[in-house]
């Protein structure tokens, strides 16, 4: 059926096995979220922010219930087409960075380019052109161990955006900044979703990033308890 919704999750649950029994992470989770959405999960630790993101990253498979990107059911991928899905469509941003530390910035950014046959000096547009976004083209030689938590940030914004993602899913991405850098990553993301169309998924406690989003969505002992449009 023809829908105008990126992502559509319907009665998705996730149980994990623990010991001999199973914990059920989230429960009857049903969202829609369209094209251009600024949105994020909110809740107390434990609550399944990140349970959730990941399910709809595919870096995970739900137990029940369907998750549809693009009008397509994530659930009966392959892990070869969650791979392409991942590798094609989304973008991840950790607040731990997951940088190369032996790499320069410049090499990180191209990282996820080298998966694809592109030649040499189109990979060299695109990094410069997502370093451009994020302010660090003047340092891209520079190692990523001699930086800075922000730029450190910010040069995992520009990976994740090196391959113009529909989706970017960020999970806590402020929390290891202080305040002047987290603002400065939240003015970066919410001019990608302003200028490029980029949709987003925060999970986040923080109320810096909480202040940015146009859409909140509270989850509580793995279950959606308001959702909230400003
Ligand atoms: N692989 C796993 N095996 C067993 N339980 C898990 C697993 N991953 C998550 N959980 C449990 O699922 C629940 C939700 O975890 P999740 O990490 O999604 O919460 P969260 O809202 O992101 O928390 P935080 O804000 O602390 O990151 C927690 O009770 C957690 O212990």
């Amino acid at each position: 059926m023809e829908t105008n919704n990126l992502i559509e999750l319907n009665n998705v649950t996730k149980k994990f096995l623990v010991g001999d029994g199973e914990f059920t992470a989230l429960s009857n989770i049903n969202l829609q979220f369209s094209k251009g959405e600024f949105s994020g999960l909110i809740g107390p630790s434990g609550s399944g922010k990140t349970t959730l993101l990941n399910l709809i990253g595919a870096l995970d498979d739900t137990s029940e219930g369907s998750i549809e990107i693009n009008g397509k059911n994530i659930a009966n991928n392959s892990d070869e087409d969650s791979a392409l899905l991942r590798n094609e469509h989304i973008g991840f941003i950790f607040q731990s960075y997951n940088l190369l530390p032996v790499y320069s910035i410049y090499e990180n950014v191209e990282f996820p380019l080298l998966l694809q046959k592109l030649p040499k000096a189109q990979r060299k547009e695109m990094v410069m052109q997502a370093l451009k976004w994020v302010g660090l083209e003047d340092i891209a030689d520079k190692k990523t161990s001699q930086i800075s938590g922000g730029q450190a940030q910010r040069v995992a914004i520009a990976r994740s955006i090196v391959k113009k993602p529909q989706i970017i899913l960020a999970d806590e991405p402020t929390a290891n900044l202080d305040s002047a850098n987290a603002y400065k990553v939240m003015d970066i993301l919410k001019k990608l979703n302003e200028e490029l169309g980029i949709t987003f998924i925060f999970s986040s406690h923080d109320s810096k990033v909480i202040k940015y989003l146009k859409r909140v969505i509270s989850l509580e002992d793995g279950k959606v308890v308001n959702d909230e449009k400003k």
